[in-house]
């Protein structure tokens, strides 16, 4: 059972995964949330460190204590840094969320450790109800758990308060859920534009990043028509272009081709794989899709709340 995410503040599902209803609550992007560089001795309000122009932040997040120290037992999902140095844009410590329905209890994540490195693509598989969903909205800042951390991008997301959360949601991670998500009363050339809207990008600049990223996905032709005038696949492909919009660090998506013929989920998955080489994202990809997994640079198998080393899968006929 997927379900859809909740906003810690208000306890409902966002209108839509991008954030787009949200309206801005700081000052427009580039000035954007800062990076957690001092995750020890710093409150968790008041980061304030340098960013690039760009708005990005200005050098890799912090490695938190712990999270590859040496003489680490190796576990499943916790990923050696790469030769080349690469501080891991997410790190992921000890994660545990527990549901608590009445006096019923689910202990939904145990003790959930990874890290993931820039341009990296994760499938994050394991059978309904293992905890994928959890885990993706928890890192990306959709939900709170019960123990543990969160560092995106050096930005502690864990300990950030809601108003951060929500710049975060809209600069630094991009969301690409199963159900698309997309507004219905508006063209996929709107949709893809809303998130820069709200990080008031201007119009010259949003309406160039709009044709790049619909003309990416292989809509370019379709930019004007409304969701219902697009097929699923290419709900999705907005979907996808939309979560680029502002150029996240981040990529989430939760059953991207779950609502998805064969085929065209693993056209979905090819252009996910692309989108990361091209626009140098991490991707986190929950799925119980062999065409992604194939496709993956590593598989995170969950059972439980808890990874398992994940079990081998046979290549996908093209
Ligand atoms: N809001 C909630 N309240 C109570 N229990 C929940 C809630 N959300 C998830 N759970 C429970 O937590 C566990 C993990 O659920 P989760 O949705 O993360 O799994 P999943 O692997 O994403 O499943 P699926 O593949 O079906 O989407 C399940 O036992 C689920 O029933």
């Amino acid at each position: 059972m997927t379900h859809s995410p909740t906003d810690p503040a208000s306890g409902k599902a966002p209108a839509t995964p991008a954030g787009a209803p949200l309206p801005p609550t700081t000052p427009p992007h580039p000035t954007t949330v800062a990076p957690d560089q001092e995750a020890a001795s710093r409150q968790p309000d008041t980061a304030q460190n340098p960013t690039r122009p760009d708005g990005t932040p200005a050098g890799p997040g912090p490695q938190v204590a712990g999270s590859q120290t040496a003489g680490d037992e190796p576990r499943p999902g916790l990923a050696m840094p790469p030769a080349d140095g690469t501080e891991p844009l997410v790190v992921v410590e000890n994660l545990r969320k527990v549901y608590r329905t009445g006096p019923k209890e689910v202990v939904a994540l145990r003790d959930v450790s990874f890290t993931a490195h820039p341009g990296e693509l994760i499938a994050i598989r394991g059978r309904s109800g293992s905890g994928k969903t959890t885990l993706l909205n928890l890192v990306g800042g959709l939900d709170r758990p019960d123990g543990g951390t969160v560092t995106v991008a050096g930005y502690p997301v864990t300990r950030m308060p809601e108003s951060r959360l929500l710049e975060l949601r809209r600069d630094v991670i991009g969301f690409v859920f199963q159900s698309f998500g997309l507004i219905p009363v508006l063209s996929a050339a709107e949709n893809v534009g809303v998130p820069m809207r709200l990080a008031r990008t201007a119009a010259a600049e949003r309406d160039e990043r709009v044709r790049t990223l619909l003309a990416m996905v292989g809509l370019e032709k379709h930019m004007n028509q409304r969701p219902y005038e697009l097929s699923g696949g290419q709900q999705q492909r907005v979907a996808v272009a939309r979560a680029l919009a502002n150029r996240p660090r981040l990529l989430v998506a939760d059953e991207p081709t779950g609502q998805l013929d064969s085929q065209t989920g693993r056209q979905i998955m090819q252009l996910l794989r692309a989108v990361v080489r091209s626009e140098g994202v991490t991707a986190l990809v929950a799925t119980h899709d062999p065409n992604l997994i194939t496709l993956a640079d590593r598989v995170l198998e969950l059972h439980d709340g808890a990874f398992v080393p994940a079990t081998p899968t046979a290549p996908q006929p093209a």
